[in-house]
This record gives structure tokens, C-alpha cells and sequence, in this order.
């Protein structure tokens, strides 16, 4: 992978890597309005960052996006293509996001002069990033090449039972151990209320054991435990209270981010550059298994010849060869830009036929493929 050269140009005294910041949260805890809030303030500051949407299902995007999954998968055309939900839909569709992957990787690559930080907005269903194979990919990629960190972002004003504050922790944790990165969680909403007691309940112990003492539950008994157990998770933890709608705390939250790119330099960066070294060397093996995997979890459309469609093409198993991107928004990078912008210009001019050939394409061998079944059936 072309980016993959980007960590170890900064010591060979090349251009600094952007850092990823991949952002993560429950439905509705505030990531995109954060995100709206970090894109401007970055703007503000003369650094406009690179921003990636992986939502596929989302209305209306309130920021500038220079890679947008929407522009690449129609979200209800998967839905209505696969016969799946909205939760199946936005899977599939990420999933073969993720079969591009490596494009969006060359794009974040060639704006590392221009962008300090590529900020990553993902879908509101966590587990659809954090558990599937496509949010694996997404993370690996990204952070065997760039100084990659997770910022968590939590609904403050929704954690002040210490037994949801409690399970919100230990979601936090789970992904900790999922995407490996270094982790920072960002106590969204303190206009409504400051999230000086979370901090309070994650040093004192005594002080959250208090609070809990109006709980006489099991679940009170277990979350007792379950401080006991998250002392070592909460020491290192680094934790921020921001309001994305106010846009307080984000200084702080930059030197966070700061903290953590330390952290993936000093304990992360080398286990991702040998996870990188044996990817190239095994030709990404690992990530083919994982794309054939993706391939076969898209059911009846899967690679398969048929003499309507044509030969089999696995070239064809995404709605598009080409991510699009939207160049810069920025008037005075235009010239730095130029190349994205006349990716754009291509890209759009192919992208509609593509989607609309493979669409064209997999309807035809699902129809096909249900017929053949009804007919044994038959039988
Ligand atoms: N009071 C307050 N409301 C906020 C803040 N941040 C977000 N909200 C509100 O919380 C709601 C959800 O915000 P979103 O940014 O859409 O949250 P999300 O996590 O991206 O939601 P999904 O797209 O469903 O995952 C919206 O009504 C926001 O206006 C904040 O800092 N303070």
C-alpha cells in the first residue's frame, strides 16, 4: 500500500503524517456534531483537516466532507438490492466501502503536506465499526500508516446513574480492547452537565461506592465489583469534558489528542509497523481472507459467472471501482489540490454507470439464482 510509507517518513525527516482520529459513540451521544465542531475550530485555526463520512445512512451531513461513503454506496439501493434492514444495509454497505479501502488511503496520503489531522465520523449503530470485519480493515489500514487514535464519545448528561456511567465504561473498554488504539474519551454535553463528577467516580473510588449506595440491586453488587476491576482502565485513561455544541473543551481536547499520538508512537506504532511489514510481505493475506470473507457475507451476488451477466469479475463486487472525493474546501489549496479535484471530475463521470452496470449486474444473477432454487425445489 503506497500511504503505508508515511509513519517511517517522519523520521526520515519527510512530511509529518496526518493523525487519524477515528471517532466513535453510541447513537445520538454527539459524534457528528463534534465532528462538525472540530472541523470548524480546525478551520478557524488555518488547519483544515481531512474529513471522511463512513456514515452511510446518514440524512444530512452538518461539516464538508472530503470522502463521503454516500457518494460511493447508495445506502437503500443495497438495502433493497440484498433484501436486508437498515442495520444489514449500513453493514453491507460499509463492508464494501472497506473493498476500496486502499484508494482512500493514497487521497489521506497526498493531503499529509496540507492536513494535520484526517478526522473520521463512523455510523451510529458503535458495533456496526467496532464489530465487523470492514471496521477491522478501516482500522488496521489507517493505523499501520498514520498516528491513528479513538475518541469515544460519550452522552455526559445520559451517564449520571453510576449504573449507566458503569456500562458506558465497560463499552469504552470493550472497544479499547477491539480497535487497539490509544483511547480517549471525550465527556460530550457539558453544557448540560459538567462531567466533573465522572472524573470524581473514576479517581475516588469511595466517592462512586457512595453513590451507589442507593442501589441496593444485583447490579448495584456487580457494578461495586466491576469499579474494583476498572482502576487500572480508568489510570490511563484519557478523558476530556467538550460540549459540541458550545465548542468548549476543544483546546484540551487537542492536547489529548496530542497525548495519544505520544502513546501510539511509544507503544502502538511498533506493533503496527510489523503488523504493516508482514502485510506487505504476505501480500496482505490476512486482509483478502477478510475481503473474500465480505465477499461471501454479500450472499447471492457473490462472484459467479453466469452467461447474462457475463464473466465473473471480482472488480465488479463494489458499487463503484472509484471512491469519490470532493477535493479541498479550502480557495487557497486549490492549487495544492488540483489532483483530487481532477479525480473528481473522472470520477463522477464514471461513477453513475458503475453503479448502475453492478446494480444491474447483481439483480440479474439474484433473480437468477432464485429461480434456479424455486426450480429445485420443484423437484
Ligand atoms: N446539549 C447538547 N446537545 C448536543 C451536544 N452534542 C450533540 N448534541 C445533540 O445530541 C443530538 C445527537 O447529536 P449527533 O451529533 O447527531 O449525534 P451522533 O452521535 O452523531 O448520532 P448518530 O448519527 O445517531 O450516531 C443532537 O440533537 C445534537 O444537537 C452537546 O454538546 N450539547
Amino acid at each position: 500500500m503506497a500511504a503505508a510509507a508515511a509513519v517511517g517518513e517522519v523520521a526520515a525527516g519527510g512530511p509529518e503524517p496526518p493523525v487519524c482520529v477515528l471517532v466513535l459513540g453510541m447513537a445520538g451521544s454527539g459524534k457528528t456534531t463534534l465532528v462538525q465542531r472540530l472541523v470548524a475550530h480546525l478551520h478557524g485555526q488555518g488547519a483544515p483537516p481531512y474529513v471522511i463520512n463512513l456514515d452511510p445512512a446518514v440524512h444530512e451531513l452538518p461539516f464538508p466532507a472530503n470522502i463521503d461513503i454516500r457518494d460511493t454506496v447508495k445506502y437503500k439501493e443495497v438495502m433493497k438490492q440484498y433484501g436486508l434492514g437498515p442495520n444489514g444495509g449500513i453493514v453491507t454497505s460499509l463492508n464494501l466501502f472497506a473493498t476500496r479501502f486502499d484508494q482512500v488511503m493514497k487521497f489521506i496520503e497526498k493531503r499529509q503536506n496540507t492536513s494535520k489531522y484526517v478526522l473520521i465520523d463512523t455510523p451510529g449503530q458503535i458495533e456496526v465499526f467496532t464489530w465487523s470485519a470492514s471496521g477491522t480493515i478501516i482500522t488496521e489500514a489507517l493505523a499501520s500508516s498514520f498516528p491513528s487514535v479513538v475518541v469515544y464519545v460519550m452522552d455526559t448528561s445520559r451517564s449520571t446513574s453510576p449504573i449507566t456511567f458503569m456500562s458506558n465504561m465497560l463499552y469504552a473498554c470493550s472497544i479499547l480492547y477491539k480497535t487497539k488504539l490509544p483511547f480517549i474519551v471525550a465527556m460530550n454535553k457539558t453544557d448540560i452537565i459538567d462531567h466533573s463528577f465522572a472524573v470524581e467516580w473514576m479517581q475516588d473510588f469511595e466517592t462512586f461506592q457512595d453513590a451507589l449506595n442507593q442501589e441496593t440491586t444485583y447490579v448495584s453488587n456487580l457494578t461495586r465489583s466491576m469499579s474494583l476491576v476498572l482502576d487500572e482502565f480508568y489510570s490511563s485513561l484519557k478523558v476530556v469534558g467538550v460540549s459540541a455544541v458550545l465548542g468548549t473543551g476543544l483546546d484540551e481536547f487537542f492536547v489529548q489528542v496530542s497525548k495519544a499520538v505520544e502513546e501510539y508512537e511509544r507503544e502502538y506504532r511498533p506493533e503496527y509497523e510489523r503488523l504493516r511489514k508482514k502485510l506487505e510481505k504476505a501480500q496482505s493475506k490476512q486482509q483478502k481472507e477478510q475481503l473474500e470473507r465480505l465477499r461471501k457475507d454479500m450472499g447471492p451476488v457473490s462472484v459467479e459467472s453466469t452467461s447474462l451477466a457475463g464473466p465473473a469479475d471480482t472488480s465488479a463486487m463494489g458499487p463503484s471501482d472509484l471512491i469519490l472525493t470532493r477535493g479541498t474546501l479550502d480557495d487557497e489549496e486549490e492549487d495544492s489540490d488540483t489532483d483530487d479535484i481532477d479525480h473528481q471530475v473522472t470520477e463522477e463521470r464514471h461513477e453513475e454507470p458503475a453503479f448502475k452496470n453492478f446494480m444491474q449486474e447483481t439483480r440479474m444473477k439474484y433473480h437468477k439464482k432464485c429461480a434456479r432454487g424455486v426450480g429445485d425445489i420443484q423437484k
